[in-house]
C-alpha cells in the first residue's frame, strides 16, 4: 500500500514537471491545475445558483396558485381558512414551500401511487424503525407488504379477541385497586395495555408489561423519540446529521433507540429459542395455531430461497411495536375522553355492551360485530382527534387536482387528515362530538376520502382491522365496568402533536366502578 501511494506521488510530480516544461515562462503546472480546478468549481457553482434561482422562480409561480393562510390561529389550525379552501401552502423558511391538502377531492390524488414517502420527513425515523414497512419503498416494500398482509386476515384477528379481553381485564383490575372514583391518567394505562396487546398478538411474546414494570423504559424511550423527532422537524440546524448527533438531543435520541431496539431483540431472540425447543416445523399445521407476524418474518423466503436478514426482521418488529401500540393508545384514550365528556353517549355505549355480553366479561369475535354504537363513537373520536394527524408525500410525477391546479414533480405535500376532518363543507359544526355522523345513512353520501384515520391508497394502514377490533373490545369492556368522569381538578386535555396525537398534560378521568369486579 505504502509503495503504491509513493508511486502515485511520483507520477503526479512527473506529470506536473512535464506540463511546466510545455507552458510559457512564469506559468507552472501547479498554477495551471489550480486555476483549472477553480474554473470548474466556479462553473459548477454558477450552474447550481442558476438552477436554484430557476427552481425558486418556478416554486413561487406554482405556489401562487395555492392560498397562504398566514400564521396559525391560537389553536394551531386554520378552520375558517380550511372551510373555503381545499388546500393551502405554508413556507418553511424563505425557500421551502409545502402544500397541505384538506379536502377529500385534493387528498385523493395525494394518496395515490403518483406520490411517494419523502425522505425529508421520514428519514428522521430511520435510525429507530430502519427500513421496515412504514419507511421502505419500491420492491422491498411491495414484497414485505405482500408477505405480512396475511398476518392481519380476519381468521387470525378473531383469535386475538380473547387476548384483547384479557389485557383489558388487567387494566380494569389495576383501576379497581386504585379505589372508587380514583383519578387516572389514560395514556399511561392505555399505552401499556396496547403494548401488551401488540406484544402478545402480532409478536407472540409472553408479555406481562402492564404489571411487571419492565416495559417502563421502553414506553419512556418511545415518548422521548416522538418528542425528539418532533423537535428535529422544527429546528433546521438539527436536519444536518452531523450537528444533530453532536447535540444533547441527538445523543438522547441514540440512547432511546438503544432502549427500544433492546425490546425488539429480546422478542426475536426469545421466539427463536422457543422455536428451537419446540423443534418447530414451518407449516400452517402448527398444532392448530395460526401464524403471527414473527412466524411469517422468520419463515419468509425470496424466490431464490433466501430468508429475511436479521436486520430486516428487526426493522419490521420495531415498526410494528411502535405502529401497533402508540396509535391505538391514542385512539382508545381520546375515545374514553370524549365519552367521559358526553355522558349520554357513554350510557348508550354501556347499554349496548351490557345487552351483548349479558354479564359475561370476556368478548368473542361475534360480540365485536354487535357494537355499532361503540364503533360510531370510536370513529367520531378519531374524526375529532385523528391519532395520525397527517402524512407527508413527495410528488413522483406532475400531479393535477380536479380543479386543474397542479404540483410539479418533486413537490413536498401533506394529506392533512386533522384539518380535513374539520372541514365545515363536509362536517357541519365540526367541533361538536356527534357519533351520529357515522350512522349508516349519514355515511352513505360521504366521500370515502372524507374520513381517513388509517389513510388510504396503497400505503394505507395494514393494521386497521386489528386496531378497530382492539379499540372496540377495550372500550366496551372498560365501559361495562367503569363510569368515567373528567377530573376537573387536573389540567384540561389538549391534543399535542407527537407524531401521533397525544395529550399535552395527559387525559385525567375519575373511574367509578359500576359493579363488583368479577374478572378474577
Ligand atoms: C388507531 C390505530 C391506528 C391508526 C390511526 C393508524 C394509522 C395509520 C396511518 C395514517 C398510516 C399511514 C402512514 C403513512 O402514510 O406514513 C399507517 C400505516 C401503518 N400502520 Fe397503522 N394505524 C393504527 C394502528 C396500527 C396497528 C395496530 C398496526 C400494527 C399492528 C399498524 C401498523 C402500520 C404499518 C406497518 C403501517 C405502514 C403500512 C405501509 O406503508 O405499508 N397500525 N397507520
Amino acid at each position: 500500500m505504502v509503495a503504491s501511494s509513493e508511486d502515485d506521488q511520483s507520477h503526479v510530480s512527473e506529470f506536473l514537471r512535464l506540463l511546466s516544461a510545455r507552458l510559457p515562462a512564469g506559468v507552472t503546472g501547479t498554477t495551471l491545475v489550480m486555476w483549472t480546478l477553480v474554473l470548474v468549481l466556479a462553473v459548477r457553482l454558477s450552474v447550481w445558483v442558476v438552477s436554484f434561482i430557476a427552481w425558486q422562480v418556478k416554486i413561487r409561480r406554482v405556489m401562487k396558485q395555492f392560498p397562504d393562510p398566514g400564521p396559525p390561529d391560537p389553536n394551531g389550525v386554520f378552520l375558517s381558512h380550511v372551510e373555503n379552501n381545499p388546500y393551502h401552502v405554508r413556507w418553511l423558511g424563505p425557500f421551502i414551500a409545502v402544500t397541505s391538502c384538506t379536502h377529500p377531492d385534493t387528498i385523493k390524488p395525494i394518496l395515490s401511487n403518483k406520490t411517494q414517502k419523502p425522505d425529508w420527513t421520514y428519514r428522521f425515523f430511520r435510525p429507530w424503525l430502519g427500513d421496515g414497512l412504514l419507511l421502505s419503498e419500491g420492491s422491498k416494500w411491495q414484497r414485505n407488504r405482500r408477505l405480512l398482509t396475511p398476518a392481519f386476515h380476519f381468521d387470525i384477528l378473531k383469535h386475538y379477541v380473547k387476548l384483547f379481553s384479557q389485557s383489558t381485564v388487567v387494566l380494569l383490575d389495576k383501576w379497581m385497586s386504585c379505589g372508587p372514583g380514583a383519578s387516572v391518567e389514560l395514556f399511561d394505562h392505555v399505552g401499556l395495555m396496547t403494548l401488551d396487546n401488540i406484544l402478545k398478538c402480532s409478536l407472540g411474546y409472553n408479555s406481562s408489561c402492564q404489571t411487571d414494570g419492565k416495559s417502563a423504559p421502553y414506553i419512556l424511550a418511545v415518548h422521548d423519540l416522538t418528542r425528539l423527532i418532533d423537535e428535529r422537524f422544527d429546528y433546521a440546524p438539527y436536519h444536518i446529521d452531523f450537528i444533530y448527533y453532536l447535540s444533547a438531543s441527538g445523543r438522547r435520541f441514540r440512547q432511546a433507540c438503544k432502549v427500544v431496539h433492546g425490546l425488539s431483540e429480546q422478542v426475536i431472540t426469545e421466539r427463536k429459542e422457543r422455536l428451537k425447543k419446540e423443534n418447530f416445523a414451518w407449516s400452517s399445521s402448527r398444532s392448530g395455531k395460526c401464524l403471527d407476524l414473527v412466524d411469517i418474518l422468520l419463515q419468509a423466503k425470496d424466490e431464490d430461497g433466501t430468508g429475511l436478514s436479521v436486520s430486516e426482521i428487526q426493522d419490521e418488529v420495531n415498526t410494528f411495536l411502535f405502529g401497533g401500540h402508540h396509535t391505538t393508545a391514542s385512539g382508545i384514550s381520546w375515545t374514553l375522553f370524549h365519552l367521559a365528556q358526553n355522558k349520554e353517549y357513554q350510557d348508550k355505549c354501556r347499554r349496548e355492551v351490557e345487552e351483548v355480553l349479558q354479564g359475561r366479561t370476556e368478548m368473542t369475535w361475534h360480540d365485536v360485530a354487535k357494537l355499532p354504537f361503540i364503533t360510531m363513537c370510536i370513529k367520531e373520536s378519531m374524526r375529532c382527534v385523528p391519532p395520525v394527524p397527517r402524512v407527508a408525500r413527495s410528488v413522483k410525477q406532475d400531479l393535477t387536482f380536479p380543479d386543474g391546479k397542479s404540483l410539479p414533480k418533486g413537490s413536498p405535500t401533506f394529506a392533512g387528515f386533522e384539518l380535513s376532518h374539520r372541514n365545515r363543507e363536509i362536517w357541519p359544526n365540526p367541533t361538536v362530538y356527534d357519533p351520529y355522523r357515522f350512522s349508516p345513512e349519514n355515511v352513505e353520501n360521504r366521500s370515502p376520502y372524507a374520513f381517513l384515520p388509517f389513510s388510504a391508497g396503497p400505503r394505507n394502514c395494514i393494521g386497521q382491522n386489528f386496531a378497530m377490533t382492539e379499540m372496540k373490545v377495550s372500550v366496551a369492556l372498560i365501559l361495562q365496568s367503569f363510569q368515567l368522569e373528567l377530573d376537573e381538578t387536573k389540567p384540561p386535555a389538549v391534543p399535542c402533536d407527537r407524531i401521533t396525537l397525544q395529550a399535552k398534560d395527559g387525559i385525567w378521568v375519575k373511574v367509578h366502578p359500576i359493579k363488583t369486579n368479577t374478572h378474577n
